[in-house]
């Protein structure tokens, strides 16, 4: 007689092997889906690599074009370049891009954050007959970039909700009639969209042939498979529609392949130029640190960190995860004599903007915002921007963090992390298409000691490797990390959580590295709280753990359980690792970041450029001269104007050149007296020589130029 008992034993268990099994294969299928997805980036991107760089391919003619030729506007476009912008070279891409347009084509522009796509379309703008439309998403960057452009004493205009009865009367009259001085109008794409009388004055400059191109900035917003998708920029393919001999650029910093191709066909471009730069920004230094379970403890390394490396009141941005956070982070971080801000969705827009202005105005070093905080900045010198809690995935981070160095200056990148963080920000992403995918890719970088933090923004945006010239804390540091053996600690924590279930329980993360230090007492080793942590965090990306989510009516909770290859760790056929750092002071690692201390001479003309911005009015002290200027001229130190205008271009120096001149020789002849009453046995040569070294000790990595930037 069979004991049905027993058929019954083995019944469940043949089912929970099954039910394993399958689970397991859920894993390997979404695996393969990955490496399938995978393979295909990587046959693109193979492809695009055997096409030379200069040689780039027409997307519909499949004919070659060589955009870094000669053309008949080169000198002018110089010219303009240098003495109206006051750049003395053009960085890559920017001349071909200029050249495309210039030619008349469409064109499509991927270039990394701060790369220098404004000029790109600018300087056709001024270049070309006529007046130039551009399409930008935000007020904030409008009014930034037309400030800039009357700075240089171009005339730029906005039409937006906030633009004047007369200056609205100016700018139909230009467009309609061609009178009165208009080169660049900025308008926001729902003006494209609802306002018809504007659309009929754009087409009576059209058919005048007054519409010299059209440039669609930060283009991302077209596409709902970018990260920052706006329903009005689904409109504005009736523009090549409209107006189908003028050039159209589009310009963004970040797009897939997918989000190219859709660009292409929403803005009706298929026959454009496209120019894809690298995403790398070789002047950031990316660092992550492990984030105190103590708020207070934070804030001081924080506060320490800027106080030790920005003491010269550079800018800089922290970014925080909810509301009171900033509010609470700016409180202390004024509490330890920082000039702190905060800024979120939640303030007036009134308080909003003044707290913007007077951190791009120089007068507030640090914003601590909300990703609220966004796309609106155009500051070029943010030398620091430190996540006190981790983004939502590597594409997001990659912007936030990339608002540092736009001008091609060191600057430095540092994330907190702590694994609690990733369980905060889970509850918030799971609901989102992928949110939780591409949450464990930025936790799976905040994780590793030893990846190159470079090499994992290539992976993610699909590009080939390239040097990191130790501009990150793995690569300066990949030595000094150990590696444990925690495989035993990993399967007492699934045996544990499972035995939680088995009783109906749950438990948060927090409440599962509770329970397990308990039981790890007396392990060898015996993790610490932090290390287990890390352990959950590791075995919930490696799917032995899953998360789960539960609905209350004010909040999601996420929970810890077990995940499909959980039997792997439980059956000792998985080896489980955790990697930590041996400890490093923060000032060392401060070091690492390769940037240099103003020079007495830089701080000087940093004060004058926010005295003129400040006389002048509407301007931003980046407007009057920028960062890089500043740094040529405290070590080329001009002495005559003309010496000047090779540094600043033209204008900058009709407008400014005095001051600047007269603060160069204070200073200089100050120096000279404070050198007479130097140490005399300190000969002239010996100081000459130190100074020298110091200046060439000076290792200043700056954005790739097609030419020197002298
Ligand atoms: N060839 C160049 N040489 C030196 N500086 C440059 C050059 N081109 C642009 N810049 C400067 O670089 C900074 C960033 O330029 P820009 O605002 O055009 O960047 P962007 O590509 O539009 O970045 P984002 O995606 O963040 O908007 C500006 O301060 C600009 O003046
Ligand atoms: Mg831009």
């Amino acid at each position: 007689m069979v004991d049905t008992e027993e058929i019954l034993q083995e019944l469940l268990t043949v089912e929970a092997e099954l039910q394993d099994v399958q689970d397991q294969i859920k894993v390997f299928l979404d695996r393969q889906e990955k490496l399938y997805d995978r393979k295909s980036e990587l046959k693109a991107l193979l492809e695009s690599c055997e096409v030379s760089a200069c040689e780039i391919k027409d997307a519909a003619t499949g004919t070659s074009e060589n955009w870094s030729g000669e053309f008949e506007w080169d000198s002018r476009a110089n010219d303009v370049r240098l003495n109206v912008f006051g750049i003395t070279s053009y960085r890559a891409n920017q001349r071909e891009i200029i050249n495309a347009i210039m030619s008349g084509r469409d064109v499509l522009v991927i270039m990394a954050a701060g790369g220098g796509k404004s000029l790109c379309y600018q300087l056709p703008a001024i270049m070309r007959d006529g007046v130039a439309l551009i399409v930008s998403p935000l007020l904030s960057l409008i009014q930034d970039q037309v400030m800039g452009l009357a700075a240089l004493g171009i005339p730029a205009y906005m039409l937006t909700s906030t633009t004047s009865k007369d200056n609205e009367k100016f700018i139909y009259k230009a467009l309609e009639k061609g009178e009165g001085e208009l080169k660049i109008l900025y308008v926001t794409p729902e003006k494209i969209s609802k306002s018809k009388r504007f659309m009929s004055k754009l087409e009576k400059c059209y058919n005048a042939g007054r519409l010299s191109l059209i440039s669609i900035d930060e283009a991302h917003c077209c596409s709902q498979w970018g990260h920052d998708f706006r329903p009005d920029y689904k409109n504005l393919g009736i523009l090549k529609t409209q107006f189908p001999s003028i050039p159209l650029i589009a310009l963004t910093a970040t797009a897939t392949k997918k989000v190219q191709l859709d660009l292409m066909e929403m803005l009706r471009i298929p026959k454009c130029v496209k120019f894809v730069s690298t995403v790398n920004r070789p002047n950031l230094f990316y660092m992550v640190r492990e984030k105190p379970s103590v708020g207070k403890m934070v804030i001081d390394e924080i506060a320490e960190f800027i106080q030790h490396s920005y003491s010269d009141n550079e800018s800089g941005i922290v970014y925080c995860f909810s509301r009171k956070e900033c509010e609470q982070v700016a409180m202390e971080l004024r509490g330890k004599g920082i000039s702190a801000d905060y800024y979120h969705a939640d303030m007036e827009a009134n308080s909003r903007e003044k707290v913007h202005m007077r951190w791009s105005s120089g007068k507030l070093q640090v914003i601590v915002g909300t990703v609220a905080f966004g796309m609106g900045i155009n500051k070029p010198d943010v030398r620091f921007v430190i996540h006190h809690t981790l983004s939502k995935s590597m594409e997001t981070y990659y912007q936030e963090s990339g608002r540092a160095g736009r001008d091609g200056l060191p600057s430095e990148c540092l994330l907190y992390f702590r694994p609690a963080d990733a369980q905060r920000q889970s509850s918030m992403v799971f609901y989102e298409n992928c949110g939780l995918e591409n949450l464990y890719g930025i936790v799976r970088y905040c994780q590793s000691k030893t990846e190159c933090r470079r090499s994992a923004f290539f992976g993610h945006f699909a590009e080939p490797l390239q040097d990191c010239n130790e501009m990150c804390d793995n690569c300066s540091f990949s030595n000094e990390v150990k590696e444990t053996d925690v495989s035993g600690h990993a399967k007492v924590m699934v045996s544990l959580l499972q035995d939680i279930q088995e009783n109906d329980q749950r438990v948060t993360m927090l409440q599962l590295v509770d329970k397990m230090k308990v039981k790890n007492k007396g392990a060898d080793p015996e993790l610490k709280k932090d290390e287990l942590e890390q352990l959950v965090v590791q075995l919930i990306l490696d799917c032995v753990l899953k998360e789960e989510f539960q609905h209350t009516a004010y909040t999601t909770n996420a929970y810890v359980t077990v995940g499909p290859l959980a039997k792997q760790v439980l059956q000792g056929k998985k080896i489980v690792k955790i990697v930590s750092r041996l400890q490093k002071n923060s000032k060392e690692l401060v070091k690492a970041s390769k940037r240099n201390r103003s020079s007495e001479l830089e701080l000087k003309l940093d004060e004058l450029r926010k005295e003129l911005s400040a006389v002048q009015g509407g301007i931003f002290p980046h407007s009057v001269l920028s960062t890089p200027q500043i740094s040529r001229l405290s070590s080329q130190r001009p002495i005559t104007m003309k010496e000047l205008e090779n540094i600043i271009g033209k204008l900058k120096t009709e407008k400014y050149g005095s001051k600047i001149l007269e603060e160069i020789k204070r200073y200089e002849s100050e120096n000279q007296k404070l050198d007479q009453f130097a140490d005399c046995s300190l000969s002239k040569e010996h100081r000459r020589n130190h100074a020298k070294k110091l200046k060439s000790a000076k290792n200043l990595v700056v954005v790739k130029s097609s030419e020197d930037e002298g």
